[in-house]
């Protein structure tokens, strides 16, 4: 990534004037690709809806001049570190608009009425994502920062299910919401990509939208994982990716690796070949499933990221070790990384 970076640098297209000039705009050394200009830039929060801004005097620290916009892998473009940061360090404000939550999400839902006929929650739209929580507001219902049309290059920073950065909420006492700080959660070095975690999968409409999407997905794979339950499976031509994979895995177990037909994808990691061994020995079969608690362990979280990919808002942080130094990812924005929790009771 160092290297996407120093191109920039060296790029006078990419260099380009208005980036330079958006930048001049909200008061930062920071550099805005051409192709990332998507907003109107704000050194400032924004109010609208009625709302007004916080009184809170503190001052938050202009947007560090450490930091770079640049062409992010599967997540479009990204904020990166061009020298090291330390941790604790208080990078800057994510400004945006002052919107009221009810009236943001009405926006949300009209866009996609326009969009594909239905407000139904899933599956996310874009400009969801540029909306972050400010608190509970005067009227008690709710206030975000939304920078989809108007922000700085905060609202460049992608989700990680291991993020090295935070918002922290500042305001004063009894002020009914707050401005966001981006501040690091620890070290960053020159190159390393910029991470929050959203933390939309907590939104209960969310989750059991997901839990529903992983129900259908699990009931319509049904009877091929049934077929395979046999002594020697083998995936038919046209079984789903989940059922390929879960064909895989118990080859794998039954000691006859090498049958992969293709690299070990991101989906192939969510599954334990031994404990789909362990299953189908003890005299466990996959049977049908009416809620998302019955889908049998061994493939819960397989179903519930194909869920979540069904209902938009698959996380591939995994996927650039720029974004997740771990390599590993939940598959879902905002659900914590599978090794830190114990299983799907988790809150
Ligand atoms: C606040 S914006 C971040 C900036 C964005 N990458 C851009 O180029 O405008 C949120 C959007 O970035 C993408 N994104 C961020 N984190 C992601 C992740 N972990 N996996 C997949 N997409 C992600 C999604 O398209 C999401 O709607």
């Amino acid at each position: 990534m160092a290297q996407a970076i120093q191109q920039i640098l060296n790029d006078p297209d990419e260099l380009s004037e208005e980036g330079m000039s958006w930048s001049r705009q909200v008061g930062l050394a920071f550099i805005i690709p051409r192709a990332a200009l998507q907003c109107v830039p704000l050194a400032a929060n924004e109010p609208r809806d009625g709302l007004q801004r916080t009184a809170t005097f503190v001052r938050l620290p202009d947007a560090s001049p450490k930091l770079v916009v640049a062409p992010a892998g599967p997540c479009g473009f990204g904020v990166f570190a061009t020298t090291r940061i330390s941790s604790n360090e208080r990078l800057g404000e994510y400004t945006g608009e002052i919107r009221s939550y009810d009236i943001w999400c009405e926006e949300i839902k009209a866009l996609k009425i326009r969009r594909r006929n239905s407000d139904a929650s899933s599956p996310f739209i874009r400009e969801e994502l540029y909306a972050a929580w400010a608190g509970s507001g005067l009227a008690e219902k709710g206030v975000v920062i939304d920078a989809y049309h108007k922000g700085n290059l905060m609202r460049f920073i992608n989700c990680s299910c291991k993020p090295n950065c935070s918002f922290k909420s500042v305001s004063a006492p009894r002020e009914p919401h707050g401005r966001l700080q981006v501040t690091t959660l620890r070290a960053i070095e020159a190159g390393e990509q910029l991470s929050v975690d959203y933390g939309w999968y907590h939104d209960p409409a969310t989750l059991d939208d997901i839990r529903k999407e992983a129900v259908a997905a699990y009931t319509s794979d049904l009877p091929h994982l049934q077929a395979l339950q046999l002594s020697d499976p083998e995936p038919g031509e046209g079984d789903s990716e989940a059922v390929q994979l879960v064909a895989e895995a118990l080859k794998e177990a039954r000691g006859r690796p090498g049958l992969r037909r293709r690299p070990h994808s991101f989906l192939a990691g969510l599954l334990d070949s031994e404990a789909l061994a362990r299953f189908l020995e003890s005299g466990k079969r996959f049977s049908e499933a009416t809620t998302y608690r019955a889908i049998p362990d061994p493939v819960w979280l397989l179903y519930e990221v194909l869920g979540a990919e069904r209902v938009g808002i698959a996380c591939r942080c995994g996927a650039d070790p720029s974004l997740n130094s771990s390599g590993r990812c939940a598959g879902i924005i905002g659900r914590p990384l599978q090794v830190n929790f114990a299983g799907r009771d988790e809150s």
